[in-house]
């Protein structure tokens, strides 16, 4: 857990007017667990990959008022992004191709994504900033249980968004942990491929749901307390755990656990994935 922490501090960060510490690059957490029968010597060994990703924020110029290198980081963010989009609406439509091979983030996740794995997308709504609340505004967004549209009517476009949950700003990480997170990382520990994302604006908390903080721990700490207390368990069975953690920079796949480790390449192992 230590080494993972120190990972984050040679993450790619920069002060943009909406945050003094955005993310410029997304970053993928990945627990690998092999499984086996204690009693077994030579039975079969399971694999499943859980994924935690802490996506950079999707960014509007305007708000971020980027320029220069910080630009083109937002591009490339907001160019991934809309890639990833893509990948989820063609598996949820069923579509025969998938247009994983459109960026290094949807290719790095695709054995992750399809097939019967699971994913979460936990959707951060940003705060008001000073000039929404100088403009009069008294809130963003309307909410009710399971679902949000926009308070001003003047730029509404009429959408209701319906989500599985929605929870309310007084929220903790470990509230959203034990309703949505918990129940995906059982299907993890029983064999299931699983990604679980924290998307949205910049400025969102994003970063917040997946690290936390001394008083409210993040998804990070939550469900490595869960994996290790399971392992624990099960006197019966038999586990590797490995873990990886990287970011990926302007399309380029740095490793978060070694300084010297960047700019890697992936390749595609004979199982089909990329690593
Ligand atoms: N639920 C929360 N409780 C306390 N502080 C929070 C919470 N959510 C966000 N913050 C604070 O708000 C600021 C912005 O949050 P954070 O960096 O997590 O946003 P982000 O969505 O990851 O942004 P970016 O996309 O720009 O990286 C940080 O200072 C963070 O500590």
């Amino acid at each position: 857990m230590e080494n993972m922490m120190q990972g984050n501090k040679i993450r790619r960060v920069a002060a943009t007017r909406m945050n003094e510490r955005s993310s410029r690059s997304h970053t993928i957490f990945r627990i690998i667990l092999e499984s086996k029968d204690a009693n077994q010597k030579d039975g079969p060994v399971h694999i499943s990959y859980l994924n935690l990703m802490d996506l950079a924020g999707s960014e509007r110029v305007s708000l971020t008022k980027a320029a220069g290198e910080r630009l083109k980081e937002g591009a490339n963010i907001n160019k991934s992004l809309s890639v990833l989009g893509n990948v989820i609406r063609q598996l949820s439509e069923g579509k025969e191709f998938i247009s994983y091979r459109d960026s290094k983030l949807t290719r790095l996740l695709s054995q992750a994504l399809g097939g019967n794995a699971k994913s979460l997308i936990i959707g951060n709504i940003r705060p008001m900033i000073h000039r929404e609340v100088a403009d009069g505004l008294e809130r963003l967004w309307n909410v009710r249980v399971n679902c949000i549209w926009e308070a001003d009517e003047s730029s509404r476009h009429g959408e209701v968004y319906i989500f599985d949950h929605v929870f309310n700003q007084e929220c903790t990480n470990s509230d959203v942990y034990g309703s949505v997170v918990k129940p995906l990382v059982d299907s993890f520990m029983e064999g299931f491929n699983a990604t679980i994302f924290a998307y949205g604006q910049t400025s969102s908390g994003k970063t917040h749901t997946i690290l936390g903080n001394k008083t409210d721990p993040g998804l990070f700490q939550l469900v490595s307390n869960q994996l290790f207390q399971h392992v624990a368990d099960q006197v019966d069975k038999r586990y590797l755990i490995r873990c990886s953690y990287i970011e990926i920079y302007n399309e380029k796949i740095n490793d978060l656990l070694d300084k010297s480790n960047q700019g890697l390449t992936m390749r595609r192992y004979q199982r089909k994935c990329a690593a």
